[in-house]
This record gives C-alpha cells, structure tokens and sequence, in this order.
C-alpha cells in the first residue's frame, strides 16, 4: 500500500490543525513529524507538548522522525505522546538494538533511519526487528531541499535484500520527494513517501491529490 506523510516542517503553525486536517481530507495517510535537536542536525524544531497538542486534532498515523542524538533517552516520552510509529537514525544511537526494544516495549512501531551516506549494511542485525526503514533521500535537518539521486539506488537495493530475506518492511523516503519524482521514487521500491513542501506550499488539497493520482496509477495495474 502507498502512503503520503506530510511532513507539518512546512506547514503553518499558526494554522496547523486546519492544515493537517486539509491533507487528510485530501488522502494522506500518515502525519510525519520531525523532531530537531540542534546537535544530530543545526536546527531545533518542536518536541513533545507540540506533538501531544496535535494528537488532540486527529487519529491518524503518527510517524515521528526523531533526529536527536542519543534517542534512546526519550523514547518513552514520545511514545506518550501518541507516537504510532517512532523512526531513529542509526548515526545517533550508541547501540540501536536496544534502542529498537525499547521502542518496541512501549508499545510503538519502530524505524531506523540511514542518512545519504550511510550503507544499508548498518542494518544487517536488526532489519528483522523493524516496522520501516527510512532511507533519507536529503541529508536531514532542513526543508525544501533536492532529492540525492543515489539515495534510490539505496531504496532499489534494501527492496532486493527483503524480498531475498522474506521481510515485507515499510521503505519510507524523505526529503525532496513531490508528486513529480513519485513515480520513480515508488518504482525504486519507496511506500512511504514524505513530502514536506510538496505538500504545504500553496493549494495543500491539490498538492496532496497530486501525490494520490500517482497513487492511484500503481494501484490500478
Ligand atoms: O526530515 C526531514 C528533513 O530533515 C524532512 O521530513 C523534511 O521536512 C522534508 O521536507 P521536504 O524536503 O519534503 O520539503
Ligand atoms: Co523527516
């Protein structure tokens, strides 16, 4: 199944409930929220009250991208916050099996997060134990960047490793996705497609629908 997650970095937060509610309206399927602690990435983005606050206007899946150094330190408090699914990146974690577990014992789907240039091989031990991958298709920290082509060469090659692996994992991509490069970035493997300012410049409903008709063109084959 595909699955549009807006990414709200790009969304107005003087009007964020309106506009969530705006590209649920239209399709997406999950909410990506980008946790930012100014040393994995320069900038600091929002954290749990935010997080906690929105959960409030919707049901919908929460995909919390955590780009945090050392996460294993908060998991429980985002899991609180009702976090569905909570995705750390492998740079940032001492020892990511255990950090895996213990977002796993509190309750939430776990991902790991592979920046550019981090190989696929920094899964080897713990792709068995995932919900989603995500492979960073920018390097993290910043909207509205453009999508690294040999990120999906990344994405083709961890579809091949599953499928000899027997794992039917979610692939989520993220950074420079838009309704223009879907096609491609779904064929490289991709079902979970954030788009941040693909989504939240201009008209949010004909943006989303645009993600949606690519969408649709899969699932009728
Ligand atoms: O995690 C990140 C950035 O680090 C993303 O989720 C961005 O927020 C996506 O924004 P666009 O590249 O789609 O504008
Ligand atoms: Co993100």
């Amino acid at each position: 199944m595909l699955i549009l997650s807006p990414s709200i970095l790009a969304a107005d937060f003087t009007k964020l409930g309106e506009q969530i509610e705006e590209t649920i309206s239209a399709g997406a399927g999950y909410i990506h929220l980008d946790v930012m602690d100014g040393m994995f990435v320069p900038q600091i983005s929002f954290g749990m009250p935010v997080i906690e606050t929105i959960r409030k206007c919707t049901d919908k899946v929460f995909d919390v991208h955590l780009m945090i150094e050392d996460p294993g330190r908060y998991i429980e408090a985002f899991a609180k916050t009702g976090a569905d699914i909570i995705t750390v990146h492998a740079e940032a974690c001492r020892h990511l099996d255990r950090v895996i577990q213990q977002i796993k014992a509190a309750g939430v789907k776990a991902g790991v997060a592979l920046n550019p240039a981090t190989p696929l091989s920094a899964l080897d031990y713990v792709l068995d134990e995932l919900d989603m991958v995500l492979i960073m298709t920018v390097n993290p920290g910043f909207g509205g960047q453009k999508l690294i082509p040999y990120c999906l060469e990344k994405v083709h090659d961890l579809r091949l490793l599953m499928k000899e692996r027997g794992l039917d994992i979610d692939i989520q991509v993220d950074g420079g996705i838009k309704a223009s490069n879907a096609k491609e970035v779904v064929e490289a493997g991709a079902n979970v497609l954030v788009g941040g300012s693909a989504v939240f410049s201009g008209d949010i409903t004909a943006n989303t629908k645009a993600f949606m008709d690519v969408f649709a063109e899969f699932e009728n084959k």
